[in-house]
């Protein structure tokens, strides 16, 4: 019996989870469910409809997990604890510092549903997340470093896009070549956010904003810009489409250490990602553990989740005995 998904949001998101359950062929998208009219709303696999996003209030028969490809500046702090009422569910919320507050507001709602939720799903947080936690505790004397591109962050781009007067933005972040030598060097440097990353946001405005106030509003965000040095373009539409179609990203996650009852030996660990498409990597991680909360629900958990909760082998199609066979 396959696993049966819906998504609530088609956006980039949306759509990189939409080809990811198309990858799988024990998941089967049942329905996408958007907040716009669905007649303006095309999705690409035969046969899945598009729905008002209020239908949800009535098919929790119909779905065995919901993902919700919201923004996390404005979307997930208010759909994830509502639709985690009704369904198990998972999203990518990426706002750091404000993941243990969205945690308890899902939890409540998760526990009491007898559901499960997974928040912060995809790559950072996520796979980033987990090879943190494994370096720190494979190396408890070290050091950590996390990079991310030169890419286009989907979080910081959204978190712009909901700034009254914008109509669209790509935001690049860049690490900062001597502080990635710095690091690679093994000197384990002191760096600040501001030392590590420049963020780079090309911005199409809506005809007669105010671009100052715009540009304010971005390098002041607290979370997402308000820590690092950064650069605002204006451009306009065809710019947009012509330079900025792409949604690569990546990076890397180090931790130096050291071993040895005089702290002789130094190990270096390094998790890296290269990215064609953030959306669709991203799509590809969160339907993994669609399949794990899915499955966890089935055997009678419950609550609010994280990648730290996930046992590995909940997230693979194939069964314990294959994964012992094949992948110890
Ligand atoms: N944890 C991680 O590693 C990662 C997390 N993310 C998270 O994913 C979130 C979503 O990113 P992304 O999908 O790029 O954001 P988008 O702006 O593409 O989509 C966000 C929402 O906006 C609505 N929307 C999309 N297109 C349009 C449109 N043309 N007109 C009006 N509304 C539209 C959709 O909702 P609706 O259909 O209801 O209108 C959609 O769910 C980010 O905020 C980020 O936090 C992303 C990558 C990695
Ligand atoms: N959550 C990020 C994924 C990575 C990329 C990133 C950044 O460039 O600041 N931080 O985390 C995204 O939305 O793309």
């Amino acid at each position: 019996m396959s696993i049966r998904v819906g998504i609530l949001g088609y956006g980039n998101l949306g759509k990189g989870v939409e080809s990811a359950i198309a990858q799988n062929d024990d998941m089967e998208l049942k329905a996408v469910f958007t907040r716009r009219n669905p007649e303006n709303v095309k999705v690409r696999t035969a046969g899945v409809k598009v729905l008002q996003a209020d239908e949800l209030s009535h098919m929790q028969d119909e779905l065995d997990v919901l993902i919700l490809c919201g923004g996390s500046a404005t979307d997930l702090p208010v759909q994830t604890p509502q639709y985690a009422s009704m369904y198990n569910v998972v999203d990518s919320f990426d706002t750091h510092a404000r993941i243990p507050e969205h945690f308890a507001a899902v939890d409540a709602a998760a526990k009491k549903a007898g559901k499960v939720s997974l928040i912060s799903c995809g790559w950072d947080p996520g796979m980033f997340s987990l090879n943190r936690l494994y370096a720190n505790c494979v190396l408890p004397e070290g050091k950590d470093y996390t990079f991310w591109g030169k890419g286009v962050s989907q979080g910081h781009s959204d978190a712009v896009r909901r700034i009254e007067g914008v109509k669209d933005c790509r935001q690049y972040t860049i690490p900062v070549e001597k502080a990635v030598e710095a690091v690679r060097s093994g000197s384990n440097p002191e760096l600040t956010t501001r030392e590590k990353h420049t963020r780079e946001c090309f911005v199409v405005a809506e005809e007669g904003a105010d671009l100052a106030k715009i540009e304010n509003e971005i390098k002041t965000m607290p979370n997402y810009f308000s820590d690092y040095d950064t650069t605002v373009h204006f451009i306009t539409e065809e710019e947009m489409k012509r330079d900025h179609s792409g949604l690569p990203h990546g990076g890397m996650v180090i931790r130096t250490g050291v071993t040895g009852m005089e702290k002789e030996h130094k190990h270096v660990i390094e998790y890296s990602l290269k990215l064609d498409s953030n959306p669709e990597f991203t799509g590809s991680v969160i339907v993994a553990y669609a399949r794990a909360v899915s499955r966890m629900n089935k055997e009678g958990m419950s609550g609010c989740k994280t990648v730290f909760d996930v046992a590995p082998a909940y997230l693979s199609p194939k069964s314990a005995e294959e994964l012992r066979a094949h992948m110890l």
